[in-house]
C-alpha cells in the first residue's frame, strides 16, 4: 500500500488579491500540496485564472510546493505545455472534456508533469477505470465543479470505494465540500488525497483543520492495511 494521506487546500476560497501569500500561509500551516482550480467559463460557469498566474505563484512560493492543477476547461490539450512551463506539478484534467484521454495522458507525461484524471458527479467510475493504470491520481468530484463552498455529495463515496478496491495503490482524491464534518466518509471510502477549500481557508485555525483531516485519513489507511 504505497499511498499516503495528503491534504491540499484549494485556494479558490481565499483572498484572490493575495494568492501568493495565501499559498505560502497554507504551506506553513502544514499543507502537503496546493490544489489550484483553473476554470474557463465554458466547461464550468465560472472563471478563475490561467498559466500566467501559476507562473507568478511558482516564483512567489519557490520550487518545493506541489501544484495540483484542477483543469476545469473545455480544451485541456491546449494548456499542457503552458502549464508545464509555468511550473505546474500535476495536470488534472476532466474525462468529460476530451475525446482522446490516452493521447492527453501521454502529452502530460512528456511535458514532465504527473497525470490526474477527474470525473464529475454524473460520470461513472467505470468510464475512468480503463485509464486508472496510466494515471497518477483519480479525482472523484464530490460537488458539481465550478464553485467553492458547496454541499458534499455523499452519494459519490461508492465510486471512491470501488476505485480503492480495484486499484489498491492508486492516489484517489476527493474535492468539494470536504472538511471536518465529511472527512470520515471520504477516509472510510478510501480517499487519500483530500482537497479542502472553505473548511480550511475559512477557519481561524487552518493548521488544526489540516492536521485533523490528515489524522482521520491516516488512521483509515492504517486500519485498511491491518484488515488486509
Ligand atoms: O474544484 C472545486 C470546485 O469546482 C473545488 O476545488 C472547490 O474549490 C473546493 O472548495 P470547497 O468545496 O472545499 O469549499
Ligand atoms: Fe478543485
Amino acid at each position: 500500500m504505497a499511498y499516503m494521506a495528503k491534504i491540499g487546500p484549494s485556494i479558490l476560497s481565499s483572498n484572490l488579491s493575495c494568492l501568493g501569500r495565501e499559498c505560502v500561509r497554507m504551506m506553513e500551516c502544514g499543507a502537503d500540496y496546493l490544489h489550484l482550480d483553473v476554470m474557463d467559463g465554458h466547461f464550468v460557469p465560472n472563471i478563475t485564472f490561467g498559466h500566467p498566474m501559476v507562473e507568478c505563484l511558482r516564483k512567489s512560493v519557490g520550487q518545493d510546493p506541489f501544484f495540483d492543477m484542477h483543469m476545469m476547461v473545455s480544451r485541456p490539450e491546449q494548456w499542457v505545455k503552458p502549464m508545464a512551463a509555468a511550473g505546474a506539478s500535476q495536470y488534472t484534467f476532466h474525462l468529460e472534456a476530451t475525446t482522446n484521454p490516452g493521447n492527453l495522458i501521454k502529452e502530460i507525461r512528456e511535458s514532465g508533469m504527473k497525470v490526474g484524471l477527474a470525473i464529475k458527479p454524473g460520470t461513472t467510475v467505470e468510464e475512468l477505470a480503463p485509464w486508472a493504470n496510466h494515471i497518477d491520481m483519480a479525482l472523484v468530484m464530490t460537488v458539481e465543479p465550478g464553485f467553492g463552498g458547496q454541499k458534499f455529495m455523499e452519494d459519490m463515496m461508492p465510486k471512491v470505494s470501488w476505485l480503492r478496491s480495484q486499484f489498491p495503490s492508486l492516489d484517489i482524491e476527493v474535492d468539494g465540500g470536504v472538511g471536518p464534518d465529511t472527512i470520515h466518509k471520504c477516509a472510510e471510502a478510501g480517499a487519500n488525497m483530500i482537497v479542502s477549500g472553505s473548511a480550511v481557508i475559512g477557519s481561524d485555525d487552518p493548521r488544526s483543520v489540516i492536521s485533523l483531516l490528515r489524522t482521520v485519513v491516516a488512521e483509515a489507511i492504517q486500519k485498511r492495511s491491518l484488515d488486509r
